[in-house]
């Protein structure tokens, strides 16, 4: 399977029509590979929290007719990062898009655990309440975003979901450049998963990214692994592997807490 991440950078010097239109090309380009995969909030920046609520767009806006369009004339699944999604009631949310090569969105989901503590994306933004996994020919995918990478009972509740492939759009900053790569290799080992987390390049709002956006297989070896600035990191894995790994070391058989209880017999 070919994948394409696109650690795009996200700055000020930039409108968010001119990134919109940047990111469309980018994916275009992408022609050929299986699935692209765009990072977390790229229209405004994750941190770019006073933007949130002026860029925010329902579902089925602006950026969803983009890259609608965008993947089926590339003709490739799109994970399309996550956008500032305003429901029908007002509230925000961090919403991550995914596409099948047709153009139709195949899946939703809204970040789980938002980031900031008392501050930033955790007041401006609601939770997300749904696991979501999408099933593409060669793997099953299960979406997670950013901040979630530090929440391992979401990736094995996504496992138990039946996902393989575990795709994680960041807009993770330089300052903590070491959890993300020891996080998404812990991910990908814990859970037996091929783990494909793409991040920012670039400031805004006064906080540099890390890049270096990741591909791990179930392993924990790192298969891809991009530098600091703008740059497509392409790689090609064999999605059997899952099966592989599961099948040659199957700890997760060895599971003893947090599985579904068998009924108790009646009295
Ligand atoms: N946008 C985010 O979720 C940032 C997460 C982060 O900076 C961290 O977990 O550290």
């Amino acid at each position: 399977m070919r994948a394409s991440l696109l650690q795009m950078r996200v700055d000020g010097s930039e409108s968010v029509e001119r990134r919109r239109a940047r990111a469309s090309a980018l994916v275009r380009e992408q022609a050929g590979a299986d699935l692209v995969v765009l990072p977390e909030l790229w229209t405004t920046g994750a941190f770019a929290f006073d933007d949130f609520d002026a860029w925010a767009e329902p579902l089925k806006g602006p950026t969803h007719e983009a890259m609608s369009e965008a993947a089926r004339d590339a003709g490739v699944w799109l994970h399309a990062g996550s956008i500032p999604e305003r429901a029908d009631d007002g509230t925000l949310f961090n919403t991550s898009l995914v596409y099948a090569p047709s153009g139709d969105l195949a899946a939703a989901y809204r970040k789980i655990h938002r980031f900031g503590f008392d501050k930033g994306e955790a007041v401006l933004m609601g939770a997300g309440g749904d696991l979501v996994t999408v099933e593409l020919p060669e793997t099953t995918l299960g979406l997670a975003t950013c901040y979630d990478l530090r929440f391992p009972e979401l990736f094995r509740g996504l496992v138990d979901a039946g996902a393989q492939t575990l795709v994680v759009p960041a807009g993770w900053p330089e300052r903590r450049r070491a959890h993300w790569t020891l996080l998404a290799r812990a991910r990908a080992v814990e859970n037996q998963c091929f783990v494909l987390a793409c991040g920012t390049a670039g400031t805004h709002a006064g906080v540099p990214q890390a890049g270096h956006s990741i591909v791990v297989d179930p392993w924990g070896e790192v298969l891809a692994e991009a530098g600091a600035e703008e740059e497509v990191l392409a790689v090609e894995f064999d999605p059997a592997r899952v099966a592989a790994t599961r099948e040659q070391f199957p700890a997760l058989k060895d599971r003893l807490l947090g599985l579904p209880k068998p009924p108790r017999p009646a009295a």
